[in-house]
């Protein structure tokens, strides 16, 4: 779609003469000190517009950020940003369908990984740089979420750990930016997650350190693991803002409404969060001086986000999606979801939380309902539906872990794994094909199709689910639910559910 023959191309020439507000900063003063990996909606609803809060009072002008991309769908991304001196517009939708608009300028470089590795590997190595951050998605860390070790066979890594390879992936780019900054006798940067991963950094401490391993096995360099593992700090975070895919529309409207022509602009919701694990190498910007809380202990917030959250989402896409509901609005306002929900939350996920410092989760819990009942974001369930085998187990099936160990109930999380079975059948409830959007979907489908017969198969896949699949307290109700989807369907399903709850 064409932007509205109005609207001005976005740009460092054109951003002042805006009637949006935008970077009161110089931006041709603000250095490079950040360097972040998997620019998508988020680390530009987020991450960054954090830091433009920041430089908009004058400071971390030297925190800037350098955007990188590694996969081939980044392509796109750099050439948005690069047409546009990398400026973006990101438009906060409120529920009464209001719209806030602001240019972010905090992002000042984009480099795509593929067109030049060395480049992004010396951005890195250069002392200015104090952070390397991330957004990759669950999947980015390639991890078991069963083991929790690093998968050494994934063909990308393989080839990166090749003597003389160019590095392909982000932890060969990362690795090989780090052994430069130890060999020159420069500080080593700080490895940020903000992935939706509990405990995002020990995970990313976890797999950059064992790459490194295999690294310095490979390359003869014994001691790169151990020294990784010493010297790199990798802080624990809780992130949150529910940042739709943008669409065409929204790009039309920021045209018409803004008189903005955006080649990627990102809408997201009004709410934001971000609490960050005090971790540092080398020093961060004073985040906590623009609404991030800085704390010494990151995982009770975590636990909350994740599993009320992240896996509320989760409970909601496939029986939405299997009732008929395409955006999550749809779904929430529907009192029969907003009920189950609540009653995943409350009577599952809550007894597996800790204490949150703050945070009363009797008010938490309603208020995630109203954010997803938010009409004005029209985040979509394919969104939700997507990369499951990602979510769920990292998500969900620790709270089921957990409960099944302490001999409580699962009847709804068990439900909600059900759910996604029936959903990767691929055939909704009017006979019509399922797209199934997963790197493992294939495998996933096949299993699907096969619980016909054997009504475990989907969860006998011990990769995604460890040994649920001979947990009793599972399979019950995992296997009446499943039953009640094929026989019933979603509504009729989820009305037992809930009513059985009460
Ligand atoms: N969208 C949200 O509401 C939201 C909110 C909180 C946290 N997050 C976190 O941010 C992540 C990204 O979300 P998004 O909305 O920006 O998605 P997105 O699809 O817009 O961007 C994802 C980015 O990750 C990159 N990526 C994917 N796999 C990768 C890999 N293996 N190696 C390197 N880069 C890889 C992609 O190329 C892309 O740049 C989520 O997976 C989640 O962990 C998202
Ligand atoms: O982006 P993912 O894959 O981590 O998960 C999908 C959604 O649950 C997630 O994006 C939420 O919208 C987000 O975590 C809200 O802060």
């Amino acid at each position: 779609m064409t932007a509205t023959s109005t609207a001005v191309k976005l740009s460092a020439g054109t951003v002042g003469s805006l009637d949006v507000p935008g970077p009161s900063y110089d931006r041709s003063q603000v250095t490079t000190g950040i360097v972040h990996f998997g620019v998508g909606g988020f680390h530009r609803a987020h991450q960054a517009m954090y830091l433009d809060r920041l430089m908009n009072e004058g400071k971390a002008l030297d925190l800037g950020i350098c955007g990188v991309g590694v996969m081939p769908f980044d392509l796109r991304m750099r050439d948005a940003l690069v047409s546009q001196d990398c400026l973006y517009t990101l438009v906060l939708k409120d529920a009464d369908g209001s719209w806030e608009p602001r240019v972010i300028g905090s992002i000042v470089e984009y480099l795509y990984a593929p067109d030049d590795p060395e480049a992004v590997i010396e951005k890195m190595a250069d002392p200015a740089t104090k952070i390397v951050s991330l957004t990759v998605t669950e999947g980015g860390y390639n991890f078991s979420p069963v083991t929790g070790k690093f998968d050494a066979t994934n063909p990308k890594v393989v080839a990166d750990l090749q003597a003389g390879a160019a590095p392909q992936t982000v932890f060969g780019l990362v690795t090989e930016a780090l052994v430069r900054r130890r060999d020159r006798g420069v500080v080593p940067f700080t490895i940020m997650s903000c992935d939706n991963i509990q405990g995002n950094g020990h995970i990313a401490a976890e797999v950059f350190t064992a790459y490194a391993r295999l690294k310095g096995e490979a390359s003869g360099d014994a001691g790169l693991g151990d020294w990784v593992a010493e010297h790199v700090a990798f802080p624990n975070s809780m992130v949150d803002r529910i940042t739709p895919v943008t669409t065409d529309e929204d790009r039309a409207q920021v045209a018409e409404r803004f008189g903005i022509d955006d080649a990627w602009p990102v809408v997201c919701e009004p709410f934001t969060q971000w609490v960050l694990e005090e971790r540092f190498t080398d020093g961060r910007p004073p985040y906590e001086e623009v609404g991030v809380e800085v704390v010494p202990d990151v995982e009770p917030y975590e636990l909350m986000k994740l599993r009320l959250l992240n896996a509320s989402h989760q409970a909601l896409c496939y029986f939405g999606y299997l009732a008929g509901y395409r955006l999550v609005h749809e779904v929430c306002q529907d009192p029969l979801f907003a009920t189950f929900l609540l009653d995943y939350m409350n009577r599952e996920a809550t007894p597996t939380l800790q204490p949150v410092p703050g945070v009363d989760l009797d008010v938490y819990k309603p208020q995630l309902i109203e954010r997803f009942s938010n009409a004005g974001v029209r985040d979509t369930v394919a969104r939700l539906c997507a990369e499951s085998s990602d979510r769920i187990p990292k998500w969900l099936v620790p709270v089921i872990k957990e409960n099944v160990a302490s001999g409580r109930d699962v009847s709804l999380s068990a439900a909600i794994v059900a759910s996604w079975a029936r959903y990767d059948e691929a055939v909704d409830e009017q006979g019509e094909p399922i797209e199934i959007v997963d790197q493992l979907a294939d495998s996933l489908k096949a299993l699907a199709q096969q619980q016909q017969d054997d009504p475990l198969a989907f969860v006998k896949n011990t990769d995604l689910f460890g040994d649920l699949a001979e947990q009793e307290t599972f399979t019950k109700p995992y296997l009446a639910t499943l039953a009640s989807l094929h026989e019933h369907g979603s509504r009729a399903t989820l009305e037992n559910l809930v009513a059985n709850a009460r």
